[in-house]
């Protein structure tokens, strides 16, 4: 059906065939000089993101995941790329990390995250903080409420933002354990994701629907638990009954050590 839908159809779906959304995206990055790069771990629905300085070569990992440390090793390589940093938006429950091992594959490479996870990693980071590759930054918003951890990395020019789970596509992350809060998301997500300018590009750290990429416009206006008011919200996060993650057990402690190859 959709083969037979016009190029402009195929865009007002966003279909990445179209050229719309995801065409949009890369052709944005290689305009600015910045190698970007989305990639997908289908057993927990994770994303990783590498974002890179075309000239300088200096590159940045954000939630690599421990089964695909070799894949993106490999990514860095192949690009003739100096990984510098492999950040985590938070304490993840439901796969572990990869910056342990990506540290021992890529010598030089530096794992980051949060100070208010309660985690180990090389550099520990706060509001404020700025991760620097090449011309490009990412800023650190904290975000907590999923986790008193989270944070959302912002590229300097506002143009895409790395939200981790405080924010995903038409959802958010839940807040029934490890330290959750949904009040606490709610303001995050408010005061630090929504006061994005309406185009930038927001990039969650899981996607359960087959989707890959929203924007603060789409998400003030369609997130179906964020444009509720803060009750609403409260209520709704209360009531989701979600099944713990599978890895939950084994993640969360191997995370807190910066992933199992960590010394
Ligand atoms: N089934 C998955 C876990 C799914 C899940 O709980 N996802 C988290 C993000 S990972 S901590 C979440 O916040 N989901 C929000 C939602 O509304 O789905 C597994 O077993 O790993
Ligand atoms: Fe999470």
């Amino acid at each position: 059906m959709l083969g037979s839908l016009p190029k402009a159809g195929l865009r007002a779906l966003g279909h990445p065939l179209s050229g719309g959304v995801r065409g949009y995206c890369a052709r944005a990055g290689q305009l600015q000089g910045l190698i970007f790069r989305q990639l997908f771990e289908p057993v927990s629905a994770t994303y990783t993101y590498l974002l890179a300085d075309q000239a300088t070569r200096e590159a940045v990992l954000i939630d690599p995941v421990l089964e695909k440390a070799p894949r993106d090793a490999k990514l860095v390589q192949d690009l003739g790329l100096n990984l510098l940093y492999a950040a985590n938006t938070h304490c993840h429950a439901d796969h572990i990390t990869g910056t342990g091992l990506l540290k021992r594959m890529l010598p030089g490479c530096k794992s980051v995250i949060s100070k208010d996870s309660g985690a180990r990693a090389d550099i520990l980071i706060q509001e404020g903080h700025v991760i620097k590759f090449g011309k490009f930054a990412l800023e650190t918003r904290s975000t907590p409420g999923h986790t008193d951890g989270c944070l959302t990395y912002v590229l300097q020019d506002h143009s895409m933002a790395f939200t981790g789970d405080a924010l995903l596509i038409r959802g958010c992350g839940r807040t029934d354990f490890q330290q959750g809060s949904p009040r606490t998301l709610y303001h995050s997500v408010h005061s630090k994701i929504f006061t994005l300018p309406d185009h930038c590009l927001l990039y969650p750290a899981h996607d359960y629907t087959g989707q890959s990429v929203t924007s603060v416009k789409e998400e003030k206006e369609l997130n179906p638990r964020l444009t509720k008011t803060l009750e609403e919200f409260v209520k709704i996060m209360d009531g989701l009954n979600l099944p713990k993650p599978a890895q939950i057990d084994v993640a969360v402690p191997a995370n807190l050590k910066c992933g199992i190859q960590d010394p």
